[in-house]
């Protein structure tokens, strides 16, 4: 019997501007309009559109050399700390494994792999499965990077320090000699950090400075007295003048990092990717960019990550000619702690908004979102109407950072179904009568806001609190992990605390492995 294995691997984006953060800013001279009635029946418009073509309807750091990236109004380079980051690679012993899968708290059981055997549909393995290697070599998982307590660097952001993703893996992964992860790559979570360029508005005022250094894959944040460096995997600096040398295009972006999860998926692992930032940082920018509204036989220059990966996950489905291969998407927000369908009416009959859907947990998936609207999408082209409908949905607001701040986390989920190609004489399944299933979420935090800066009050001060409130716990339940992982113990980890970091459990929290994974 093949060996089914579950994988899964995180990408998290951060982005910032290389500006001083205490300087005050004015609140914006217009307030955003509300949604006029004319762009709701445009969306009505698309959506019946859509609706005709659907066929199912159910779910941001060892340096490399590059040249210093000088900012516009950069200050003069400083000295870079004397703090250096080595990191160890670890390989997981065969032992470890054994151990590993031996305890049933931490793997993934049997019943873990969604399997589904009806009559007539062939099993489906859920976000796992990995068919047999024909020319004999190993498996090997598409970690990056592992992380371990050797890791650890004084300046290294506390959230990322020591939490080691392992994926989880099912009883019939134990029997197997071979290493867990790539020869040389440590973790399966890779964080890059992406530094906007900064606004007119900011170019004009004399009390803004930028404070942000990139060199290789090391930022230095030089305010006051004190200099601090980061280090990540990897570090873009995007320029007003995109002709600039070592300007990060999202095409940049994109290619060196996320680029290699679109192969990921189809491998059957699992993908979360998120962007973290202040408010105002280019979170959205990165995810979504602006001209994704346009209709476009392939990803505009100013297209974000979500249409971009979208496009390539087309682009090798039509390569494969052994597999059919089903992409569903599923879109929604999490609003002062409240889930919105964005690919949904959410107006119910009688005019008033529809409930917000509900979270439960289900014994062996874990948490899922009840009623959520999944689409089956066929092309990108389908995938740019369905993006315009959710983004026209997603609340966002003019703030004293940002003209246009998303107000709630937004989790683009796709689900990537392959199966065999049926035999056309026999309308028989040709080979092994299984499918790999992978989702893959895409997450646009909402982003952190320091209150006197959004100068919020009202509507707007609710939200940054309750947004404020869910990175909090975003960052204890990360930091619980990686409190657990030093002590080598399972402690409580606070998911249910906020709707995201429950939702984010299976995705992504669980592929957390506490102990370590070599000595
Ligand atoms: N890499 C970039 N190049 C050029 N402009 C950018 C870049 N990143 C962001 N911007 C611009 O900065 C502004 C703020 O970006 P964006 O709305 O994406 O921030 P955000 O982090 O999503 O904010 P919030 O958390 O409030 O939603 C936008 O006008 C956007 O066009």
């Amino acid at each position: 019997m093949s060996q089914q294995r579950n994988y899964g691997s995180c990408n998290a984006i951060f982005s910032t501007y290389p500006i001083n953060f205490n300087k005050e800013n004015n609140p914006p001279s217009k307030m955003l309009p509300d949604k006029s009635k004319q762009d709701l029946d445009k969306i009505a418009m698309d959506k019946s559109k859509l609706n005709k073509k659907k066929s199912t309807s159910v779910e941001t750091v060892t340096p490399k050399k590059t040249d210093l990236a000088s900012q516009g109004r950069m200050n003069s380079s400083p000295a870079f700390n004397s703090t250096s980051k080595s990191k160890s690679t670890t390989t997981l012993r065969q032992d470890k494994l054994k151990k590993a899968a031996s305890d049933d708290k931490l793997k993934t059981s049997k019943s873990r792999g969604y399997h589904m055997t009806t009559e007539k549909s062939p099993v489906t393995h859920f976000c796992s499965a990995k068919p047999p290697r024909t020319d004999g070599t190993p498996f090997r998982t598409p970690s990056k990077k592992f992380f371990s307590d050797h890791s650890l660097h004084q300046s290294t952001p506390d959230c990322f320090g020591v939490v080691q993703f392992e994926t989880p893996r099912g009883k019939s992964d134990v029997a197997t000699d071979e290493p867990t992860l790539y020869e040389g790559e440590t973790s399966n979570l890779t964080v890059g950090i992406r530094v906007r360029p900064m606004n007119s508005k900011e170019l004009s005022d004399p009390k803004v400075m930028s404070i942000v250094k990139v060199q290789g894959t090391n930022i230095t944040v030089d305010c006051d007295a004190s200099q601090h460096t980061f280090s990540y995997d990897h570090c873009f600096v995007s320029y007003a003048n995109t002709a600039r040398a070592n300007h990060a295009s999202q095409a940049t972006v994109f290619n060196s990092m996320v680029s290699p999860l679109v192969q990921n998926a189809f491998e059957g692992y699992n993908v979360c990717l998120f962007a973290y930032g202040q408010t105002g940082s280019g979170k959205s920018f990165s995810m979504m960019g602006e001209s994704t509204l346009s209709n476009n036989l392939a990803p505009s220059e100013d297209a974000g990550i979500i249409p971009r990966f979208c496009y390539d996950l087309f682009s090798l489905a039509a390569r494969n000619s052994h597999y059919t291969i089903s992409v569903e998407i599923s879109y929604f927000e999490i609003y002062n702690e409240k889930i919105h369908d964005l690919l949904a009416n959410n107006s119910s009959g009688n005019g008033s908004k529809r409930a917000p859907l509900k979270v439960r947990e289900h014994p062996v998936f874990g948490p899922y979102v009840v009623d959520l609207s999944q689409h089956s999408v066929q092309s990108y082209e389908d995938l740019q109407m369905w993006l315009k409908v959710g983004n026209s949905q997603r609340a966002t607001a003019a703030t004293g950072m940002n003209e246009k701040s998303s107000r709630s986390h937004s989790i683009f989920s796709i689900i990537l179904t392959q199966g065999p190609k049926k035999s056309e004489s026999s309308n028989v399944s040709s080979s092994a009568e299984s499918s790999r299933r992978s989702k893959i979420n895409l997450v646009d935090l909402a982003g952190s806001e320091r209150l006197s800066q959004t100068c919020a009050s009202g509507d707007r001060l609710r939200e940054g609190v309750s947004i404020n409130k869910s990175l909090l716990i975003l960052g204890k339940v990360i930091a619980s992990l990686a409190e657990s992982t030093s002590n080598r113990k399972r402690g409580f980890v606070p998911y249910r605390e906020s709707v995201l970091t429950w939702l984010l459990k299976t995705v992504y929290l669980l592929n957390y492995h506490p102990r370590q994974p070599s000595d």
